[in-house]
């Protein structure tokens, strides 16, 4: 039976560009959370719109986040663009639904859980300290987007696909990936020098790669081997009360003070840097890496009073939950001691991982690797902004300039 409901308000605008070029300006300039207000003022919380060539419903608030994150596969399937689709494959995880999803995430979940992670701190510890004497030491002035993201993909090229060397192959795989990225939320147009484009480009050649390097680890396994919008830079640009940056050096010290000097950082040592992470998960609230994502609606959905027609996509964002100042206080305010309890924050309003099934398995990795990283970056340095700290979005969260500051060793 027909609903008798009636579609969101909002338009549809151009058939396949719509609201996409609209919207990655305002990414691009910083205003999308502007953009995405207005929407809201003029339309209230749930609106259509056409974004990367699917006609869309955008909604948002508590209720919305826990609908995305907890229906059914029978409501609503996860479903991200045509364009990422497209540069990802139909095989990838974003695309797997049901039983395939749950082998193909229950194998990564096998490596990224805790258990098996925790030996592998020494290693990440190994990478950052390499990164720091190779980048770091001697230098007045850095820029720290480069680097931060060149530490984040060799930690995961040295964990996750065993490149130990530093070098061409590492180098050649960051700049592939990062066209990926670039490509994932675009007009799925293929025309010659698009974003798009350069995506599709680069993942054919990723793709080759890791099937080179698959067959390099299954000779290596038979001759006997051994199986085995980043955080830091939003968290360098981040005014930070220096009554907040004493105790996280505070604590990192303690943590250095009571262990041999050179000796690596252990699971044990993280967890007793608490405060730290409280600083890291403020720091994810107010800016999430992530700006939001999309799902699809498999059959005729009434939400809200209105209908979401089988087929579009329904887009979600993080920013105007972790905002909204009747969920967080003073929300503007950068304050880590509202995770001190976190049971006491509302279920679906802190979700910079996501929620439900489909949440970020990489938890625990980042927040290791974001630890690991924080420790030597404060018990080495103190650094001082030489840039203002504004951001863009492209689509992940990056500071216009890179980041760059000056660095001063600490005795
Ligand atoms: C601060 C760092 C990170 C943040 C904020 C983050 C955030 C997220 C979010 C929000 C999602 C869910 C998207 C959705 O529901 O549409 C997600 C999914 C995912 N993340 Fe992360 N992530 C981070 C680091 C990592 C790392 C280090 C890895 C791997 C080592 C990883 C692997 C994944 C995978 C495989 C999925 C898809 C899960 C699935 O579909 O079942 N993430 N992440």
């Amino acid at each position: 039976r027909k609903s008798s409901k009636k579609l969101p308000p909002g338009s549809l605008g151009i058939p396949i560009i719509g609201h996409s070029l609209q919207l990655l300006k305002a990414m691009r300039t910083n205003t999308a959370e502007k953009w995405l207000h207005e929407r809201i003022q003029k339309y209230g919380s749930i609106s259509k719109l056409t974004l990367f060539g699917k006609p869309t419903v955008f909604i948002y608030g508590k209720e919305a986040n826990k609908f995305v994150f907890t229906s059914d596969s029978s409501t609503i399937s996860y479903s991200q663009t045509k364009s990422l689709k497209m540069i990802l494959g139909d095989r990838s995880i974003a695309e797997l639904c049901g039983q395939d999803h749950r082998r193909i995430r229950d194998a990564l979940v096998s490596f990224l859980k805790p258990e098996s992670l925790k030996n592998y701190v020494g290693k990440m510890d190994e990478e950052v300290r390499m990164h720091m004497d190779m980048h770091w030491q001697g230098k007045q002035e850095i820029t720290v987007l480069p680097f931060m993201k060149k530490l984040s993909f060799d930690v995961i090229c040295s964990l996750l696909f065993g490149i130990e060397q530093a070098g061409t192959r590492r180098d050649k795989l960051v700049t592939w990936f990062q066209q990926m990225i670039g490509g994932i939320w675009s007009v799925p147009i293929n025309l010659p020098f698009t974003r798009f484009n350069r995506g599709l480009r680069a993942s054919a050649r990723v793709r080759n790669f890791l099937k080179d390097l698959i067959a390099e680890k299954r000779m290596q396994l038979k001759r006997g081997a051994d199986p085995h919008q980043d955080l830091i830079t939003c968290l360098l640009s981040t005014p930070i009360d220096p009554s907040i940056y004493a105790s996280v050096l505070q604590e990192q010290e303690e943590i250095a003070k009571s262990k041999p000097k050179g000796e690596l950082l252990t699971w044990e040592d993280l967890a007793k840097m608490k405060y730290t992470w409280k600083v890291a998960l403020e720091t994810l609230r107010m800016f999430p890496p992530i700006f939001g994502g999309f799902r699809k609606a498999v059959r005729d959905i009434e939400y809200d009073g209105y209908i979401i027609p089988e087929g579009w996509q329904i887009f979600w964002t993080m920013n105007m939950t972790h905002m909204d100042d009747s969920i967080f206080t003073e929300a503007s305010k950068f304050d880590p001691t509202r995770f001190d309890n976190q049971a006491s924050i509302p279920p679906y309003s802190f979700i910079a991982f996501g929620g439900g099934p489909r949440m970020c398995p990489g938890y625990e990795f980042a927040k290791i690797e974001a630890l690991v990283t924080i420790h030597y970056l404060v018990t080495q340095f103190t650094w001082k902004l030489c840039a203002d700290a504004s951001f863009s979005r492209n689509p992940r969260l990056m500071p216009s300039e890179g980041l760059p500051i000056q660095i001063i060793p600490r005795k």
